[in-house]
């Protein structure tokens, strides 16, 4: 029998309590979608599926695209053509709340300088599951201080978002997306203003809640050897298509590097766990 994980003792919402979502094998089916800005061409003829409980890494040089499949996969961005299916379901016929009790997004620029505390920012994430008066069948606030510890927040919780650090700010950021218990998550460089250690306890937090509770992730990632370390399966898009697909042993490669991100690179085994590891080769020594 699967062990609940911490997050489900303390009232995280478990996929498996919707069956119909639970039965399907694909949380994301994407069909010949196009995308332009004006007559400019950004995303042309990109097909592919997510399993459910799959972390699909999408990477790709600077303007390939990447955040406006996004922005698309959240329905923040129209869809000019083609079909994206959410749970079997068309992404369009999805009521605005339906969708973020079943999605959550973290943005390049997670969350503005609001003056709120961070705890008022993570219990935001259960607006999605509260009635017209706010309240919640379920008290949520032990799944709140559980997050909240869980991402060290919890000697930040007073402190108004204004003040915090771009990292802090993310971290916040990712209590939020946590407290909306989603059973898809799409994430935009979540790790761009993370020392080591935050990086690693991140991405350390989305496994545990993928291999844990199911939960289906989709991010963009710059750093290769974290998107090689975490995810299932990469994706690489090169001027708005997709050039390469498979598991990170099968994309890092110097060939597809250099021809993706026109820089020469040696790729090594992860000295502790069967994964790639990226060497930048430079020659101004
Ligand atoms: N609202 C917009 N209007 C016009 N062009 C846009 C708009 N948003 C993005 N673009 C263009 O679309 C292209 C793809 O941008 P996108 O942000 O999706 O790339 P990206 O792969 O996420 O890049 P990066 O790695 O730099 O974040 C870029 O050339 C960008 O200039």
């Amino acid at each position: 029998m699967k062990r609940m994980s911490s997050l489900q003792q303390h009232g995280w919402v478990h996929p498996d309590q919707d069956r119909a979502q639970a039965a399907c094998p694909h949380a994301l089916q994407i069909s010949h979608i196009h995308h332009a800005y004006g007559s400019r061409a950004i995303l042309q003829d990109l097909s592919f599926q997510v399993k459910n409980g799959e972390w699909v890494g999408i990477i790709g040089p600077n303007g390939s695209g990447k955040s406006t499949l996004l922005s698309l996969l959240s329905r923040a961005e129209r869809l000019q053509s083609g079909h994206i299916e959410v749970y079997n379901k068309p992404i369009e016929a999805y009521k605005r709340k339906e969708l973020s009790q079943l999605m959550a997004v973290l943005q390049q620029e997670a969350l503005p300088s609001l003056p709120f505390s961070v705890r008022e920012v993570v219990e935001m994430g259960r607006f999605p599951h509260q009635s017209w008066f706010g309240g919640e069948k379920q008290d949520s606030t032990a799944l709140v201080d559980h997050i909240m510890e869980q991402l060290e927040l919890t000697q930040l919780a007073e402190q108004p978002l204004e003040q915090l650090s771009g990292g802090q700010r993310q971290r916040a950021a990712l209590g939020k997306l946590m407290a909306q218990s989603p059973s898809l998550v799409l994430l935009d460089e979540p790790t761009t203003y993370l020392d080591i250690h935050h990086q690693v306890q991140f991405m350390d937090v989305i496994s545990e809640w993928q291999q844990d509770c199911g939960l289906t992730v989709v991010s963009v990632l710059h750093d290769l050897n974290l998107a090689a370390l975490y995810c299932d399966r990469i994706l690489v898009l090169h001027q708005g298509q997709l050039v390469a697909d498979g598991a990170p042993e099968d994309i890092m490669t110097s060939q597809i590097l250099s021809d993706v991100f026109e820089t020469r690179t040696v790729i090594v085994p992860h000295p502790e766990v069967a994964k790639p590891q990226v060497l930048i080769c430079t020659d101004k020594q």
